[in-house]
């Protein structure tokens, strides 16, 4: 639902406290009078810290630096007459008692007038207290029809120009940012050259990285992991070469779908991360990491309106890779429990967009443990492929060692016995070979010399793998993914043997 619609039917339903969370004051002032405007009689009135109350002449400056009076002012109005009181920097005194007591007042004696308060703030944080009383409503970012209005008038009011096709790549280079940010970097790189040339596209996506840090809900990941730095996993390797060019305006033309995504399922350990790292490298894109954690929070709609917010900024910055690490523990038993609680809605919303997403958003889910994982996820249409990372084989291990022993020892590679030490590891993961290096390491440089393959075995001989201890969850995932519920990442596994029966070879 459009912000106005949704706004409208707050006032109309005399919701007493709305929350908006937005950095763009000016445009959502404009969107809330038009909405008070179509409303009928409502008038709005603007209150902020350092003026007090705004517009109307008789109450100018009325609760100037008090926060208090400015909610006296809605009590001293007639029950009858129609308002939106509109309270900018409101959301830095919700802690103190008597305010948060006066709202909680307000809030039960408001759902009889036709009075809203809104709080605008640049943050969601609403104390415990007033979590009952008030509603979120998230306000979207410009669209793109409104950013390239906003662009437009921008270069005509500086006197400059560009071609159409330059003026769809800023526009498109600004989704995901605020008005706001959209005139600042517009006019920062017009006052740095004297005009808006093609390159300064840099700097738009450079403003846009910041935003994304900002909102601590998606985290910008640096990448340098490569597809050869994956040792093994030679169908997901595959899989993914198979599909490089897939994001490319050739491929559209083509008819090719932009792909969806994968869900990577294995113990820990296994790779799974590094290969959401591998994919964004090698397609060249970037790589944005989601903290399904912070997506939660305890006011009505606060999640809901993150979860939108989080997709937003993603589609913003198409095509990227959207990471969710480890989404069986955000989403344990949404289903089973069969509760409408927040993890469902959050759930039912990203789910959806799954199904829905015509972006070029390409996500990259890995779990651990498929039984609390619901299954609407590993229903069809919702990833591409889900792969199972099980533990690597013997090859697979050689090839491991390999990837780490020639970024550690490029030149001496030669002088480890890597047959031997993938014989000597059975059930351990990539990211325990990975720390048995490590400790192979402190041996040798505590002995003032290069470490050595049998430094390596002894580190090894030190380590009980995951698997040992794990052999109930291993199995649980391998009889899992040898039903044919998911394709194996590995050509070269055991369980690969026993499932060529089942699953066709690709
Ligand atoms: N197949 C592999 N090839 C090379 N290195 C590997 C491989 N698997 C794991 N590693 C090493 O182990 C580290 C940890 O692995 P990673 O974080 O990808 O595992 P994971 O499956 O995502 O585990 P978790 O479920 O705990 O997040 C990697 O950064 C890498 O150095």
């Amino acid at each position: 639902m459009a912000f106005s619609d949704e706004f409208a039917l707050l006032l109309r339903a005399r919701y007493p406290l709305i929350y908006i969370p937005t950095r763009e004051e000016e445009r959502v002032e404009t969107a809330i009078a038009t909405c008070a405007r179509a409303q009928g009689e409502r008038s709005v009135y603007l209150w902020d810290f350092v003026d007090g109350y705004q517009g109307s002449p008789n109450d100018v400056g009325f609760g100037q630096r008090n926060p208090l009076q400015a909610l006296e002012f809605i009590e001293k109005l007639a029950p009858n007459a129609a308002g939106v009181f509109v309270l900018r920097d409101y959301y830095r005194f919700l802690d103190d008692i008597s305010v948060s007591r006066k709202l909680r007042n307000l809030a039960r004696s408001l759902k009889s007038q036709p009075k809203n308060i809104v709080i605008l703030s640049p943050q969601l944080t609403i104390p415990d207290d007033l979590t009952e009383v008030t509603t979120v409503l998230e306000f979207a970012l410009p669209t793109i029809a409104e950013i390239k209005t906003e662009v437009e008038r921008l270069l005509m009011a500086m006197g400059k120009g560009l071609s159409d096709r330059e003026l769809d790549n800023v526009v498109q280079s600004c989704q995901g940012l605020s008005v706001e940010r959209i005139r600042r970097v517009i006019a920062r790189a017009i006052a740095q050259h004297g005009e808006f040339r093609s390159e300064d596209i840099g700097l738009i996506l450079e403003e846009k990285r910041q935003t994304i840090r900002q909102t601590q809900i998606l985290d910008f990941y640096p990448v340098t992991e490569t597809v050869s730095d994956i040792g093994g996993l030679d169908n997901l390797k595959e899989w993914l070469l198979r599909r490089g060019g897939a994001f490319s305006e050739k491929a559209r033309q083509y008819g090719l779908p932009a792909p969806k995504g994968l869900l990577l399922v294995g113990i820990q350990g296994t790779g799974k991360s590094l290969t959401a790292k591998a994919i964004a490298h090698q397609w060249q894109l970037p790589l944005l990491r989601l903290d399904v954690g912070r997506l939660f929070g305890g006011v009505v709609g606060e999640s809901e309106s993150r979860t939108r917010q989080m997709i937003q900024l993603a589609e913003a910055l198409a095509p990227c890779v959207l990471w969710i690490d480890e989404i069986d523990k955000a989403f344990a038993g949404v289903d089973s429990r069969g509760d409408a609680g927040t993890s469902s809605r959050v759930f039912g919303t990203f789910i959806t967009w799954m199904a829905e997403k015509q972006s070029s958003v390409f996500v990259v889910s890995t779990a651990n443990n498929i039984q609390s994982l619901p299954p609407e996820l590993l229903r069809k249409g919702r990833f591409d492929e889900i792969f199972f990372v099980g533990l690597p084989s013997q090859e697979e291990r050689r090839a491991i060692f390999e990837v780490h022993l020639s970024h550690l020892r490029p030149q001496a590679l030669q002088r480890y016995d890597l047959d031997r030490l993938a014989y000597e590891t059975p059930e351990f993961s990539g990211a325990e070979i990975e720390q048995t290096l490590v400790e192979a390491m402190h041996i040798g440089f505590s002995q003032n010399r290069d470490f050595t393959t049998d430094d390596v075995l002894e580190a090894a001989s030190q380590t009980v793998p995951l698997a040992r201890t794990a052999q109930e969850q291993i199995k649980f995932l391998q009889d899992w993914a040898a039903a044919g519920k998911a394709r194996l990442a590995s050509k070269h596994n055991q369980l690969s043997a026993r499932m060529q029966q089942f699953q066709e070879p690709d």
